[in-house]
């Protein structure tokens, strides 16, 4: 058994044991949350130190070769009724680009990276859709000894895809393996570390000093992510709207540092891209390519640069829907394109890794977190992101143990729901991961230019809104 990333006498804190208690969500909502958690965790979410014997660098994987391709989207959407009409389209997408996706070379650099950072300490690598898949390196994690391991999600947000779907694939993975299988921690969301935010800073910085300064007094930073459905958005976190919410408050600290450096601050707006699904069931909104075209309309913009703060890496969706075909509607409106680059393996990232992780096997404070948002919870809650209603509901691993096992009495229903015991409004039965049904809370998001243009012209008026109107109207009453 590996012992080096052990704390003397801190590997006998054990999270298996379990006791009730109550947890006030950090944010200025008072919901009390009554919930299982381990009894290593204090009031505020956090955890006492806990030992481990490695690090798991946890991915999305992404095709090789052309060959891989079709087998790779039949994994990523498997079981969520994505249109053939779709992944034909992406399909194109990673064939344009050789049938090889650049995200698990961005990974072998980061892996490398964190093995010098964290050395003695071992790293291993896994992937949610392609090989070396997840199964596979908890198989080497246990043939290694490896009793316990901390996994870092190259993910920064929370939301069901870019975190409760990767503990979930975790818990599959354990299971696939069975006797032996490490025990798992998830390190936390990393939306406002300065490991991830401030390298974007200067990757804006760069950008800003490439467009000619007369027009820089009429450039914009168009903040980008992955766009979700608002089913799923609403349920981001532990208490809803987590994704937006983090999304936004990223970008504000960019914005910000941004000013300090260049003395000028940037109106600036978020918007997502890489929406898939029927058109019936509404997903986050602007999509960059409107947003772009409707600002060009507008007039007022001479300039953009696009942040693509929803991704950790250069990769396909990154490289394709933003400097191929968002840069192609910026250019059709006469708008002069920039694109910051993504953290990828940049040193202050790898940096953070350590940090997230000497938080947890050492408890080292403070916590570094540069919005007023964070920083979050250390352990996801039970059902944190998780679809709120009766529905598909899985285990997830690397959080708290009563969600590895999901109990027969709440399967369903989240408890911390408030109408929990009532059909839920806007989460229909049989809602699956990631949005099925339309749901009825927020008006269904109008995407025609006539309409888009209508909100733009909204938030060009202040000139600096924060995030675009359609996020205020997800979520909870
Ligand atoms: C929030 C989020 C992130 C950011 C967090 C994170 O990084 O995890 C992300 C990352 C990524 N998404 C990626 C690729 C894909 N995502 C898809 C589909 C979807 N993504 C969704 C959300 C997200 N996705 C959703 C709600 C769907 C539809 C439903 C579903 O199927 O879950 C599809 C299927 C076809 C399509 O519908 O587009 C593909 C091929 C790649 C790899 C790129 C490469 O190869 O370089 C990466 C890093
Ligand atoms: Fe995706």
């Amino acid at each position: 058994m590996l012992r080096s990333g052990f704390v003397p006498g801190a590997g006998c804190v054990v999270s298996r044991s379990r006791g009730t208690m109550t947890d006030v969500s950090s944010d200025s909502r008072t919901t009390i949350i009554p919930m299982i958690m381990p009894r290593t965790m204090t009031a505020a979410g956090r955890t006492e130190p806990v030992g481990v014997d490695a690090l798991l660098l946890v991915s999305f994987g992404g095709p090789e070769a052309p060959s891989d391709v079709m087998p790779f989207l039949r994994n990523v959407t498997h079981g969520r009724g994505v249109p053939d009409e779709r992944l034909a389209q992406v399909a194109e997408q990673y064939r344009r680009l050789g049938g090889r996706s650049p995200i698990n070379d961005q990974n072998r650099a980061l892996l490398a990276a964190l093995r010098a950072e964290l050395a003695p300490l071992p790293v291993y690598w896994g992937n949610r859709n392609w090989s070396p898949f997840l199964v596979d390196a908890l198989r080497a994690m246990r043939r290694d000894g490896v009793g316990r391991a901390a996994c870092f999600v190259t993910s920064a947000f929370a939301s069901y895809s870019g975190c409760r779907q990767y503990r979930e694939d975790l818990a599959r993975a354990r299971a696939q393996l069975g006797p032996g299988a490490p025990e798992l921690i998830k390190l936390r969301q990393y939306f406002d570390h300065p490991g991830f935010v401030l390298p974007m800073v200067d990757h804006v910085v760069d950008e800003l000093a490439t467009i000619p300064a007369a027009s820089l007094a009429r450039t914009r930073l168009v903040f980008v992510a992955h766009s979700i459905p608002l089913t799923q958005s609403a349920d981001s976190g532990p208490d809803g709207d987590a994704y937006p919410r983090q999304l936004a408050a990223a970008a504000a600290v960019i914005v910000e540092r941004v000013a300090l450096r260049t003395g000028r601050r940037h109106p600036h707006d978020l918007v997502y891209a890489s929406r898939s699904g029927p058109p019936s069931v509404p997903w986050l909104a602007p999509d960059v390519g409107d947003h772009l075209a409707a600002l060009g309309s507008a007039g007022r913009t001479q300039a953009v640069v696009v942040v693509p703060i929803g991704f950790v890496s250069d990769h396909m969706e990154v490289i394709h829907d933003l400097d191929v075909m968002a840069a192609e509607r910026a250019r059709a409106v006469g708008l002069s394109f920039r694109r910051a680059s993504t953290v990828g393996a940049d040193p202050r990232f790898v940096t953070m890794v350590r940090e997230l992780l000497d938080e947890r096997r050492y408890g080292h404070r403070p916590r570094a977190a540069l919005s007023p948002l964070g920083p979050g919870h250390d352990v996801c809650p039970l059902w944190c992101c998780a679809p709120r209603g009766p529905g598909r509901r899985l285990p997830a691993a690397a959080g708290v143990p009563a969600d590895e096992r999901p109990g027969q009495d709440t399967a369903g229903h989240r408890p911390d729901a408030p109408d929990s015991d009532v059909p839920d409004s806007d989460a229909p039965d049989g809602t699956a991961p990631g949005g099925d049904a339309p749901g009825s809370g927020p008006a269904p998001l109008e995407t025609s230019d006539g309409a888009h243009r209508d909100i733009c012209d909204v938030h060009d008026v202040g000139g600096g809104a924060t995030v675009h109107n359609d996020v205020h109207k997800v979520g909870r009453p």
